[in-house]
């Protein structure tokens, strides 16, 4: 059970997911976890009826309470709430951070020498415990607290640390990856559809078609190449799906909106240090 006091700072969507997977874990007690914004009472309240956690706005947070800081917020207000961080918080707490695009240097460059922060980058699947999530400390955290924040990911779905120079990649891959698979199922649906079938069995039809799939890399020992060949017969159905969608350029597709996602998260921070320099 994690001890560690937690506090959210952006209580947006990436917020609810992470926090709904952590209450329903049981890995920390609910009234251990935090959620702030800047000024939604309305939305605080709806969080706090919905997964029993306490709520409070940013400036009535206590923040020598507080273990780790979550920071849930859209990239472009990182500065803002770093300066205002800088002076309320001490060495020992550590901050979490699941903005795209934000390397850990820029958050150290922008906060006390030898503060503690963690970068990680989850999904939306938190929601259900199922996401994907990278962990990357930063120069100056102790493995004390990268282990905390690994068991406070873990209770959200599976846990990879990887190297900061793999974020982006994996950004492309994990953190938006989910959003693919749901244009994805939007094509299904449409195409089915179109042949006279309801859109409601198409999309139990659909996820439960990825989510075999999906179990059968997970559980199984065959590469992806050899699960493929395998259900593909001679001159059968599959071969001729499979002949269309590299017709129709759709390998090529899915590695272009890796590479799309992974260039704009290396971008977005470089925007930021413009933004800087802007305004001095
Ligand atoms: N949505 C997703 O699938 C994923 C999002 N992320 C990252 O999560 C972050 C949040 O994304 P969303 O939840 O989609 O955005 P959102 O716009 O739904 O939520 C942002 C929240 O931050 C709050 N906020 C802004 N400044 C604040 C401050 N100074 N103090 C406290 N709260 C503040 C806003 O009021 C809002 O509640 C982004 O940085 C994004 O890169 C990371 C992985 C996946
Ligand atoms: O679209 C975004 O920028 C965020 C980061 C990964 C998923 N959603």
């Amino acid at each position: 059970m994690i001890k560690q006091t937690i506090a959210f700072l952006g209580a947006g969507s990436m917020a609810e997911a992470m926090i709904s997977g952590m209450v329903e874990s049981g890995s920390i007690p609910a009234h251990q976890i935090i959620v702030t914004n800047r000024s939604n009472q309305d939305r605080l309240n709806e969080i706090q009826s919905k997964y029993g956690v306490r709520t409070v706005l940013k400036n009535d947070l206590n923040y020598s309470e507080v273990d780790q800081f979550i920071l849930a917020m859209k990239p472009k207000d990182i500065d803002a709430v770093l300066e205002d961080l800088r002076y309320r918080i001490d060495s020992d707490q550590v901050l979490v951070s699941v903005l795209a695009g934000i390397s850990t240097s820029y958050m150290e460059d922008r906060l006390n020498d030898g503060q503690q922060v963690i970068r990680v980058m989850p999904n939306t699947s938190s929601m259900l415990r199922e996401s994907a999530t990278a962990v990357c400390p930063g120069h100056y955290t102790g493995m004390d607290n990268v282990m905390v924040a690994k068991e406070l990911m873990k209770a959200i779905g599976e846990v990879f640390v990887i190297d900061e120079d793999k974020m982006d990649v994996f950004t492309g891959i994990a953190g938006s990856g989910p959003a693919y698979f749901y244009y994805l199922m939007e094509h299904i649906e449409e195409t089915g559809n179109a042949e006279g079938m309801d859109r409601e069995t198409l999309r139990e039809i659909g996820a439960q078609t990825l989510l075999g799939a999906a179990k059968m890399m997970l559980e199984r020992d065959e590469s992806p190449s050899e699960l493929r060949q395998n259900v593909t017969s001679p001159n059968g159905t599959t071969a001729a799906g499979l002949e269309a969608l590299h017709q129709s350029g759709g390998g090529e597709a899915i590695s272009e909106a890796i590479k799309g996602a992974a260039s704009r998260s290396k971008e977005m921070s470089k925007e930021l240090e413009g933004m800087l320099v802007g305004s001095k």
